[in-house]
């Protein structure tokens, strides 16, 4: 897929042509590259990711017996670790061929009780603090440019999501076991995802998007040097009644000779406080109008993201109903009813 691909050093500068392709690009697709290359907030999360990949690997060889003492979904929290398999991608009932290990970002900065976690989360909590800084950093510049481009009254997005607030940000650590015969049945079925902006570092392929259309077809999104890929959730399609895209996208096996490697990803997602109702925001000139008579259901940011964490895993519900599961997905298509 040919995102663009943007430089963390212009935007920072607010380079004019830079900021136009962010902005279209937010619309458009609502997925890009970011080149972090020589530049101090670039270079310091590119340097974290190197390190927390590693810590990664050192988490998931535990065994899954000690690794699941961490799996808190039966008390319906998504934070800790998910199973191989544990939520179902299809209709037909296939298993995910994704573990997760979610660790709050209210946890890292004291601001929720302590959950368990395993002596090497523990270890590098300062790591995974530095990383989450830095995110963070990246997630207040987009949102501070979409903020302008929407023309919204100074700081409407950065105050729905402040460090120092309850959210459900996260970080996610993935592995996927390699799976050279298994291409059909995907690792993560396609989602939009739940929150605000995502900043993701993969090292293999296997990550797909659905561009927007009737005849849309899966391209690839290919993992560059120096660059994370960041894209745009749920929140941002309902503040702006779709004027911002969200994109499906969705991981299957790596492509070529990499389908014989283990597959690992690192991800930040931001998401708004807990309180923030996903809605239109007024204020703004250029977000369109709901249409006549459409009103808006008030749902809070916590119980967006709960619903659609936990909609699919095969532990908590007798059968599982994908539709339950969804967020933006059918507004991200933009095929015309
Ligand atoms: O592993 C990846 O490349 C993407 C993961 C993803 O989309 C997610 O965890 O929401
Ligand atoms: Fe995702």
């Amino acid at each position: 897929m040919p995102l663009d691909r943007l430089s963390l050093a212009k935007l920072l500068q607010h380079d004019s042509e830079e900021y136009r392709k962010f902005c279209r690009a937010c619309e458009d697709i609502g997925f890009f590259y970011l080149d972090l290359r020589d530049q101090e907030l670039g270079d310091s999360i590119l340097s974290d990711a190197d390190e927390l990949f590693r810590v990664s690997e050192q988490l998931f060889v535990l065994d899954v017996k000690e690794k699941s003492k961490y799996d808190h979904s039966k008390k319906r929290s998504y934070y800790g670790y998910k199973p191989l398999g544990a939520g179902q991608v299809d209709e037909k009932g296939n298993l995910d061929s994704v573990e997760f290990y979610n660790i709050a970002k209210d946890d890292l900065f004291g601001i929720m009780d302590r959950l368990p976690q395993p002596e090497i989360i523990e270890s590098n909590r300062n790591k995974l603090k530095s990383f989450v800084s830095n995110a963070h950093a990246i997630v207040r510049l987009v949102l501070d440019l979409l903020n302008e481009h929407l023309q919204l009254p100074p700081c409407t997005l950065a105050n729905m999501h402040r460090l120092d607030h309850h959210s459900g940000d996260q970080i996610r650590m993935t592995r996927s076991p390699p799976q050279p015969l298994n291409g059909e049945v995907p690792r993560l079925a396609g989602h939009t995802d739940f929150g605000s902006v995502t900043v993701l570092f993969n090292r293999l392929g296997g990550l797909q998007v659905l561009p927007p259309g009737q005849d849309a077809e899966w391209k690839w999104v290919k993992p560059l040097r120096g660059h994370c890929i960041v894209n745009l959730g749920d929140s941002l399609v309902k503040f702006t009644n779709g004027l911002l895209r969200s994109n499906i996208h969705r991981v299957i096996s790596s492509p070529g000779a990499q389908a014989e490697s283990t597959r690992y990803s690192l991800v930040y997602f931001s998401r708004p406080e807990d309180d923030v109702l996903l809605k239109r925001l007024q204020g703004s000139p250029v977000i369109p109008p709901l249409p006549d008579g459409v009103v808006e259901e008030d749902v809070k940011s916590k119980d967006w993201i709960i619903r659609r964490a936990l909609a699919n895993r095969t532990n908590l519900h007798d059968k599982v109903d994908l539709e339950s599961a969804r967020g933006t997905e059918q507004i991200s298509r933009r095929i015309q009813v």
